[in-house]
């Protein structure tokens, strides 16, 4: 058995067998704390081949084994002990690294001791001492310095956190040991520590007296820690639902590429339960399966945040997953887009409704990337998994010729996928210009509805609009028929900088073309530029990505738990406390809330909202980047607080888009009603009575937009970084103009266009 750098620390190995107990049992001489690093440093450890979610363990050496807590480095062993929980065996020292600093062996010797001596004895002595014994001026400079070192030490600070000393306070409970240490220090000890000097050795020695030090200095501020500690607990999220915990559930995955054949197969057996719940990513979607269901002679209803469609009669309910409900018994759930579990905002969503939703059987649709995670969540959850496993139902096909940078090289039936609402309207002006075709749009800003009426003018092949110029949102939900998929670029604004678009999305996007039910025989992908097809293959022969997390959020009880332990905090300061003090199995991470926080400090001048309604009115859907939809939110909540009925205060427009900044408008426009409409279902009373006016001029917007697009043909003005140029280009003998799209001059042709195809499973 190997053994980590030890002093007064030994380290442990986990022994395969009691792996997945670790984290519920103590040892009866002790006890065991569960994870308590920072979200962000727990990492998955590999112990004999088994991944666990959790970091290992160091311990005391002392005999009364009165501390564990996480460490960095897997060591050591652990064995069951019955039900008495785990014992500690196996147990063996290493010599001390440190050289001795040129002292004597004796002297060496006495250190040695010092360093096998009982830390709570060596604590109990300087505490009884009377008095510091005398040092010499340069054993004091060191001292300073590994105290100086110790109370900036990372490594100790995140010690600390597993006896309840926070990290906010970690340095004035720093500085008081210091203090401590100082007037009672003896010699041998100082000597033994200078010998070490300031290392993590050193920090490694002070770290058990110091936790002795604090337990008597600080009750106080330990149990305090510790309470807000428990309140921010996320961890074994399986057991907040212990009704779904009582059912034998049985989970079926059904797992394969895009186009596959996944959801309609899960959709089957959700038309024949009895009682069903379909849970969708998108709102868009979920209206889709509510048309196609009903339209099969299922009465379904419709549950969105912002609509509630009751059809009379129905068992089966299509809803968006945020609104999935986990008080209701279902024979058979549908859990779409399995995959999104490990959203950064909005996995947890989908965690919840796999972890808590009271169905006989739940089928999951998605890609194989949480595949193991969904199998270890079964384990934990005691349901029964079925794996099914699916080929895409027509190839895929990379056309290696690309569009050389030309978009007249456009054809009917293609998509053109752009990164940026600015993108796509320059994409569809030049098209539109430089050939016949004529363009329908999809991006994230326009409502459901016209995205849908877009899509249907598309497939529609009777009418002029046969190229589609679309963003990442057409990867999900929409059925086209699209013949190519071409990608204008491969790179995308993130929030925060340019980066290469994610090989999940890339295939997401690219397996739209050539869907079963529409004309074409196979599905083309290709890029418009003959420099990013190299990327578009890596990325489409790159297998799925296998996740290790998945997102979770507190339900508001948990925040509000939370914020007892923290008096007189703002919503945003609470939501930053809970995040770094809040404690989450290996498995899952906390899901980001910057645009929570953003909504949260924007309302904090509103005065009389509770905790709740503060916590509602952030999860609003708002698009925190524009200004306007920011301050209608602004306004509502203002209204909501002085108990006034929430008015819409907005104008109707009357007529469609002339130009870019009155197309925005519109966009805006419908978002606010949007928000409206979801406020008003996600508040009790009738604080917001206008919601059939809102719904009506919601359905008006979407109807004046999708006429704008249709008549669009005007440069994006309000985001004009000028990327676009215009060329002559000499083409077959004569001078034709092109739009050329990069503003690269340089591009070399590296592959024999003529002869390579990739054909993707
Ligand atoms: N057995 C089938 N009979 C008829 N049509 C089918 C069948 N299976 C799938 N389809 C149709 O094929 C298309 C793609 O199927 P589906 O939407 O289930 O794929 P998917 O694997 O869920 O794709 P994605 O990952 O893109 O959501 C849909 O239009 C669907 O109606
Ligand atoms: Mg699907």
């Amino acid at each position: 058995m190997a053994i980590g750098p030890a002093r007064n620390l030994f380290y442990l190995y986990l022994s395969k067998n009691n792996v997945s107990k670790l984290r519920f049992l103590s040892v009866s001489s002790g006890f065991l704390h569960t994870h308590f690093a920072e979200p962000k440093k727990i990492q998955n450890f590999d112990v004999y081949g088994h991944r666990i979610p959790t970091t290992p363990l160091w311990c005391n050496q002392w005999k009364r084994l009165n501390l564990f807590h996480f460490y960095g480095h897997p060591f050591s062993t652990v064995v069951e002990n019955g039900d008495n929980g785990l014992e500690v065996c196996d147990l063996d020292v290493e010599e001390n690294e440190c050289g001795d600093g040129g002292l004597g062996s004796e002297k060496r010797l006495n250190f040695v001791q010092i360093a096998s001596r009982d830390p709570v004895e060596i604590y109990r002595e300087l505490r009884d001492a009377t008095k510091c014994e005398k040092q010499t001026r340069p054993d004091w400079d060191t001292l300073i310095e590994i105290f100086r070192c110790f109370a900036q030490s990372g490594w100790a600070s995140n010690q600390a956190l597993a006896v309840y000393i926070g990290a906010s306070f970690f340095p004035t409970a720093a500085q008081k040991f210091r203090n401590f240490f100082f007037k009672k220090c003896k010699v041998d000890v100082v000597k033994y520590l200078v010998s070490l000097g300031p290392c993590i050795e050193a920090e490694k020695f002070l770290f058990p007296i110091f936790v002795e030090f604090c337990l008597e200095e600080f009750p106080d501020e330990i149990k305090n820690f510790r309470k807000m500690v428990e309140s921010a607990d996320l961890t074994k999220p399986h057991t907040w639902f212990p009704f779904a915990r009582a059912m034998k559930r049985k989970i079926i995955y059904h797992c394969g590429p895009t186009n596959s054949g996944k959801t309609y197969n899960a959709l089957q057996s959700f038309m024949e339960a009895k009682k069903g719940i379909y849970c969708s990513p998108l709102r868009l979607l979920a209206m889709e399966v509510f048309d196609k269901v009903n339209g099969l002679g299922v009465y379904c209803s419709l549950l969105t945040g912002q609509e509630k469609k009751h059809v009379p009669f129905s068992n089966h309910v299509a809803c968006t997953v945020e609104m999935v409900s986990t008080d209701e018994m279902y024979d058979v759930a549908v859990i779409d887009e399995i995959q999104m579990m490990a959203d950064t905002h909005r996995g947890y969503a989908w965690t919840r409704a796999l972890l808590g939703l009271k169905a006989d059987e739940i089928h999951v649709c998605g890609d194989p990337s949480v595949l193991n995670i969904v199998r270890k969540v079964c384990s934990e959850t005691g349901d029964e998994l079925v794996e099914q496993y699916y080929e895409r139902f027509k190839p895929l096909v990379v056309e290696a010729k690309t569009l050389l940078g030309d978009l007249t090289k456009v054809r009917s039936g293609d998509c053109v996928v752009a990164f940026s609402r600015r993108e796509i309207f320059e994409v569809k002006l030049a098209i539109e210009k430089h050939s016949n075709h004529r363009c329908c749009v999809i991006y994230g800003a326009l409502p459901p509805e016209t995205r849908r009426q877009q899509a249907t003018l598309f497939n529609d092949p009777n009418n002029e609009f046969d190229v589609l110029v679309a963003s990442d949102a057409v990867g999900m939900g929409l059925n086209l028929n699209i013949r190519r998929i071409i990608f204008y670029t491969l790179s995308k604004y993130n929030g925060d900088r340019i980066v290469p678009v994610p090989a999940s999305q890339v295939k997401q996007i690219a397996g739209r073309a050539g869907r079963r039910g529409s004309r074409y025989p196979e599905g083309l992908t290709t890029t418009l530029q003959l420099e990013d097809l190299d990327y578009l293959i890596e990325c489409l022969k790159k297998p799925f990505e296998e996740v290790n997390k998945v997102g979770l959020f507190p339900f508001y009880e948990q925040v509000e738990l939370f914020a007892g332990q923290i008096p007189n905090s703002t919503f945003a300061e609470l939501l930053d406390r809970f995040g770094e003090n809040c404690r989450l199995d290996g498995s899952y991470f906390l899901c980001q809330y910057n645009h929570i926080k953003k909504i949260a400090n924007m309302l904090e001048k509103v005065q009389g909202l509770s905790l709740e309604d503060r916590f509602n009115f952030c999860f609003a859907p708002v698009n925190i980047r524009d200004p306007k939809a920011m301050y209608h939110l602004l306004k509502f909540a203002s209204s909501y607080a002085q108990a006034l009925p929430v008015n819409i205060a907005m104008g109707m427009p009357n007529c469609s888009a002339r130009n870019d900044s009155e197309l925005l408008d519109l966009e805006t426009k419908h978002q606010v009603l949007s928000m409206y409409m979801w406020l008003s279902n996600h508040f009790e009373g009738d604080k917001f009575p206008y919601f059939k006016k809102a719904e009506a001029m919601a359905t008006g917007i979407a109807e004046l937009l999708g006429e704008s697009l249709a008549n669009a043909r005007w440069k994006p003005e309000s985001r004009n970084a000028g990327k676009q140029q215009k060329v002559v280009k000499k083409d077959q003998g004569e001078t034709k103009e092109q739009l050329c799209v990069s503003t690269s001059s340089h591009r070399r042709l590296q592959h024999d266009t003529a002869s390579l195809a990739l054909r993707v499973p």
